[in-house]
C-alpha cells in the first residue's frame, strides 16, 4: 500500500479477482491483476465521474441496499455505453465494489477518494430546486423523477426542493418572486415549454437583481449564474438533445449531479422596444408557427400532435409575405455551410467566450462596445430580404431533436454568441417536402435553391406596406390560428395568455365521437377551413414552442447568456478513442473503460 498527498495505490479485490486500485490526482482506476501479477484489464475514471463512494457493498437499483462489511467500499461512477454512427453515448449508473485486506485500508480509501472528490470537483450542486410539469408530454414526469431520477440525486448527497407545478407559469413565478438563497441550480422535468419557464425565470430575476433593464435590445445582459437542469420528459426536447446528445433521463440526472456547465446563447424577442419572450431554439414564422397553432388544439395526442398537425399544415402549401432585415455575424469566423460540429469542448465556443467576456476590458467599456455592436440605428450593416416564405426561422444551437437529429441548423453553435437565419422562399409542394425531409437525412437542407442561411447577431420582420398587420392589436384578442374559425378547440385569449396548456381540461380534452358520416364530412370541412384562402395572410411566430402575440418582431442574440447542466454533444465512441490523444479537456471526454 503506498499513500502520499492525492495519490493511493494498493491491493484490492473485485469479486474473486485480485486488482491494483491507483488514485492519481484526478484519476482513479484500478487494474486486474493475473496469477503472475501481470496487468489485465484497466477501468480508468476520472474523479470528476465518481458519483459516489459509499462503505460497504450498497446495491441502489431496484432500491437501495447496504450490506456493511468493514473490508468493503462500493465506488459509483459514470459508464458510457458504446454508441456509433455519429449518436452520443448514453450515460448510466457504474458501480464497482471493492473488498480491502484490512478494515484500515477501506478507510483510508473512503477518506481519499472522498477528499478528491471535493479537491476536484468544487462546482457540484448541494441543493436544487426542481419543477416537474405533471402534464408535459406523455405525462411520465413524476414517475421519472420519483424511479430514476431522485434515487441518484440522493446517492449524490443532493437535497432537492420538489414542486410539482398546478398551472403554466408557476415555475416562472416562483423563480421570480421567491428566496432563491441556498439553490445550487435549478431543474424542470417536463419539455421545452418548461424549460422556457425556467430561462424566463432566471434571466428575468437575474436582471432585475443587477438593476437591468429587460426591454432595451441594445443593453448588455447580466450573465446568469444559477445553473438550469433540464431531464428530458416533453414532447420535443430539443433544448436537452441539442445540449446533451441524448434524451436520456438518467444521462441528464448524471450531468447535473457532477456540475457540468454549459454556456448557452439566448435570442431576446422585441415588439417596439418592449420584451416579449426569449427563445433559444426556434423562433418560426410560417410553417412552424402553423404547426404550433395547429397543434395546440390536440394536446391530448401527445407528442405526435406535431406529426399530426406538421402534415395537416404541409397540406395546406402556404406562404407569407414579409420583410426581413438582418445583421450578419463575422463571417471570418464561423459560417453555418462549413460543415463543422458544435461538439463537447467546442474550440469555436470557447473562443467565443474571450470575444464576448475579454477580461481585460472594464465593465463600462465592454457596455459601450455592445451597445454599438448591436446598435438597431446601425442601419449601415443592416441587409435586407423581402419576399413571400413557407418558413423564417432563427435558431441559436442547431435545435436536433430525435425528429431532426442534425436540427434546423446542423453547424449551429451553442455559445458563438450567434444564431442562424434559414429564409425558405415559397417553391412548389415537393420541393418544400424536399426541404423538410433533409432535416431527417444526411443530405443538406441548405443546398436547395429556395434556401438560405446566414449567421447573424439580429433579426428584424416586418410586413411589406400593403400587407401590413395591425400590430397595435395583440395576437390574443384575434383570429390567428390556422384552426377552423369560431371552433371551440382554437386556441383563445385564455390559453396564449395563460401558457400552452392553458388549463387542465385544455389538455385533457377529447374530440368527441359524433358517427363517422359527420366525422368525414367535419374533417373535409376543417382542412377547407385550415387552409381556405379567406384565412389571415399573416402567420404566427413559434418561439420555442409559445406562440407569440405579435409579428413584426425584433430579435437580438445574447451570447452566453444563461448555463445549463451539461457539456454539449460528446462524440461517438469510435470517434473519440480516435481522437483521444489530441483532446484536452480536462480529463472529461476519457473514456472509462
Ligand atoms: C417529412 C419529415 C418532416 C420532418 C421535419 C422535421 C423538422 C424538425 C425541426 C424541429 C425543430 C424543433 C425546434 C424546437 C421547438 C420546440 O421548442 C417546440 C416546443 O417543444 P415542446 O415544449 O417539447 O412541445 N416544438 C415545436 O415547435 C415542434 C415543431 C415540430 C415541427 C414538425
Ligand atoms: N401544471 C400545469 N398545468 C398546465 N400547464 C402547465 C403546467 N405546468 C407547466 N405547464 C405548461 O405546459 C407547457 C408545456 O409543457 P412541456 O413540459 O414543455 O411539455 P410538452 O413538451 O409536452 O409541450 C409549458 O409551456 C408550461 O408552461
Ligand atoms: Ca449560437
Amino acid at each position: 500500500m503506498e499513500t502520499d498527498s492525492g495519490r493511493m495505490e494498493s491491493s484490492v479485490w473485485l469479486g474473486s479477482k485480485r486488482h491494483r486500485a491507483l488514485l492519481s490526482g484526478w484519476r482513479f482506476s484500478w487494474t486486474e491483476l493475473d496469477k503472475k501479477n501481470r496487468d489485465k484489464n484497466t477501468i480508468s475514471v476520472p474523479v470528476s465521474e465518481v458519483i459516489a463512494v459509499m462503505e460497504g457493498q450498497v446495491e441502489i437499483q431496484p432500491q437501495k441496499k447496504v450490506k456493511d462489511t468493514d473490508r468493503d467500499f462500493t465506488v459509483f461512477y459514470v459508464k458510457r455505453s458504446n454508441t456509433s454512427g455519429g449518436k452520443a453515448p448514453l450515460w448510466s449508473l457504474g458501480r464497482s465494489q471493492f473488498c480491502c485486506p484490512s478494515r484500515d485500508l477501506r478507510d483510508q480509501w473512503v477518506t481519499q477518494l472522498r477528499i478528491a472528490l471535493k479537491t476536484h470537483c468544487p462546482s457540484r450542486p448541494h441543493r436544487l430546486l426542481v419543477f416537474i410539469n405533471p402534464y408535459g408530454g406523455k405525462k411520465k414526469g413524476k414517475q421519472i423523477y420519483h424511479s430514476t431520477v431522485a434515487p441518484l440525486f440522493e446517492l449524490a448527497g443532493i437535497s432537492s426542493h420538489v414542486v410539482v407545478t398546478e398551472r403554466a407559469n408557476q415555475a416562472r413565478d416562483h423563480i421570480l418572486k421567491k428566496d432563491l438563497t441556498g439553490f445550487d441550480g435549478v431543474v424542470c422535468v417536463g419539455g421545452d415549454g418548461m424549460f422556457s419557464e425556467l430561462l424566463h425565470g432566471v434571466i428575468g430575476r437575474t436582471q432585475q437583481e443587477a438593476g437591468v433593464s429587460e426591454h432595451d435590445p441594445c443593453v448588455m445582459l447580466q450573465p446568469c449564474d444559477l445553473h438550469i437542469g433540464i431531464i428530458p420528459a416533453g414532447s420535443t426536447d430539443c433544448v436537452c438533445f441539442a445540449t446533451v446528445g441524448v434524451n436520456d433521463p438518467v444521462t441528464s440526472a448524471l450531468h447535473i449531479i457532477i456540475g457540468d456547465s454549459q454556456p448557452l446563447d439566448v435570442c431576446s424577442v422585441h415588439h417596439h422596444s418592449t420584451l416579449v419572450r426569449y427563445s433559444v431554439s426556434l423562433v418560426g414564422y410560417g410553417f412552424y408557427g402553423d404547426v404550433l397553432a395547429e397543434s395546440e388544439r390536440r394536446r391530448w395526442m401527445g407528442p405526435l400532435r406535431y406529426d399530426y398537425s406538421g402534415f395537416l399544415v404541409y397540406l395546406c402549401n402556404r406562404s407569407y409575405q414579409g420583410i426581413v432585415q438582418y445583421l450578419p455575424a463575422d463571417s471570418q469566423i464561423t459560417s453555418p455551410r462549413d460543415n463543422s460540429r458544435c461538439l463537447s469542448g467546442c474550440k469555436v465556443c470557447s473562443e467565443s467566450t474571450e470575444r464576448l467576456f475579454p477580461r481585460s476590458e472594464s465593465c463600462s467599456s465592454l457596455y459601450s462596445r455592445q451597445l454599438s455592436q448591436y446598435s438597431i440605428d446601425s442601419e449601415g450593416e443592416w441587409l435586407s430580404v423581402e419576399g413571400s416564405f413557407r418558413c423564417v426561422s432563427l435558431t441559436c444551437m442547431s435545435s436536433s431533436c430525435p425528429r431532426s437529429p442534425k436540427g434546423l441548423s446542423p453547424s449551429a453553435h451553442l455559445a458563438d454568441g450567434t444564431g442562424d437565419l434559414i429564409l425558405v422562399r415559397n417553391t412548389n409542394p415537393l420541393g418544400f417536402l424536399t426541404y423538410l425531409h433533409r432535416h431527417t437525412n444526411t443530405q443538406d437542407q441548405f443546398d436547395l435553391p429556395f434556401v438560405e442561411v446566414h449567421r447573424v447577431k439580429a433579426v428584424r420582420f416586418s410586413f411589406p406596406p400593403n400587407e401590413e398587420d395591425d400590430e397595435d392589436e395583440p395576437k390574443e384578442s384575434r383570429n390567428i390560428t390556422a384552426g377552423i374559425p369560431g371552433d371551440p378547440g382554437t386556441l383563445s385569449e385564455g390559453n396564449v395568455e395563460s401558457g400552452r396548456l392553458g388549463s387542465q381540461q385544455h389538455l385533457a380534452e377529447k374530440p368527441r365521437e359524433q358517427g363517422m358520416k359527420e366525422k368525414g364530412r367535419k374533417k373535409r370541412d376543417y382542412l377547407c377551413g385550415l387552409c381556405s384562402s379567406k384565412r389571415s395572410p399573416t402567420s404566427v411566430w413559434n418561439c420555442d414552442g409559445e406562440i407569440l402575440p405579435y409579428s413584426e418582431i425584433l430579435c437580438r442574440v445574447h451570447g452566453q447568456l444563461v448555463r445549463l447542466f451539461a457539456r454539449g454533444i460528446e462524440e461517438d465512441t469510435v470517434s473519440r478513442k480516435y481522437h483521444e490523444g489530441s483532446r484536452n479537456c480536462q480529463g472529461r471526454c476519457i473514456l472509462h473503460n
